[in-house]
């Protein structure tokens, strides 16, 4: 390894906030050593025009990060775990998982207005917070809106949009809670799996003892519980699900939504155990709502 550690980050201002939260986690566990972060582009970055699912998938967020990794042009790199694929490259593991930071969406509205008129034009690409906003706002319509944050808050007042969705994480680490118009609770909105967790991603077989004490075990069994549970529906794809995983001591609550394209209906449904079968727990409740799924079905 490097004197200076590289790491790796995509150019936006939150992925830079984010990145540099965990360089200053390193310099505070390990003083002596030194780190640097380099940015670069992604793919998913580059094209804004179509929506991700057209251009293929979340992977285009951390593809060109890979390469680097595996170059060796940087040491580690850092992303939001939901944007990470639920595939992850055996060469490059998750060697940490951040604390976790406000796991909650947030309405944002248009300059200027404090709540949504009655057929309120929602901007957000995400059909997980289309559908459960759909819930509490029935006539509202969602468009799709891309971009980073800073981008989508200009969109807001100058394309039209009544609100937007952002996550509450994205804003506390960029500074900007004040612009937040109504949280939304887990129950009422729940957030993408991995929502708030940070993940540093390096090579496989290298030592990263300068890693020790960025790991926060509570992230690591929430994260493996919500990232199963959405694999084992193979949500990953593009049906929209949700999760989120609490933990109690030594219990994991996890919490799941399936959506079900036939019906147009979803599922939401709970889940509780011991952490370390934090994937199991994924795995179980994914069966038993497809269970569910199809039994509303024959109905
Ligand atoms: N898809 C973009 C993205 N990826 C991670 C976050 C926020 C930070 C997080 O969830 O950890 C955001 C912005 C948003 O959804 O508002």
């Amino acid at each position: 390894m490097q004197s200076v550690i590289r790491i790796g980050s995509r150019e936006s201002k939150l992925a830079v906030a984010q990145a540099e939260f965990i360089r200053q986690k390193i310099e505070r566990f390990h003083p002596e050593v030194k780190t640097e972060i380099i940015t670069m582009k992604t793919t998913g970055d580059r094209i804004l025009g179509r929506s991700l699912e057209q251009i293929g998938g979340k992977g285009l967020f951390v593809k060109e990060l890979d390469q680097a990794l595996l170059n060796g042009e940087i040491d580690i790199s850092v992303h939001s775990l939901k944007d990470m694929p639920m595939e992850i490259s055996e060469e490059l593991p998750i060697l940490a998982f951040s604390e976790r930071e406000d796991p909650r969406d947030v309405l944002i509205y248009r300059p200027g207005v404090s709540s949504l008129p009655e057929e309120a034009v929602i901007g957000t690409s995400s059909r997980r917070r289309g559908i459960q906003i759909q819930k509490m706002y029935p006539r509202a319509v969602c468009r799709s809106i891309r971009g980073n944050v800073q981008t989508r808050l200009e969109k807001l007042s100058t394309e039209g949009y009544d609100g937007t969705i952002l996550a509450a994480a994205g804003l506390r680490r960029l500074g900007m809670e004040s612009v937040a118009g109504r949280y939304f609770s887990v129950e009422e909105m729940l957030p993408a799996a991995g929502q708030g967790i940070l993940a540093v991603q390096g090579r496989k077989g290298e030592s990263y003892a300068f890693l020790e004490g960025v790991d926060d075990p509570a992230s690591r069994y929430a994260a493996a519980a919500e990232r199963q549970f959405v694999q084992a529906l193979d949500g990953g794809c593009t049906s929209p699900v949700a999760a989120y995983a609490r933990g109690s001591g030594n219990e994991l609550l996890l919490t799941g939504l399936y959506y079900r394209e036939e019906t147009e209906t979803y599922f939401t449904d709970n889940i509780c155990g011991n952490q370390e079968e934090a994937e199991g727990l994924g795995e179980r409740l994914a069966a038993s709502m497809k269970k569910q799924a199809q039994e509303a079905d024959k109905k």
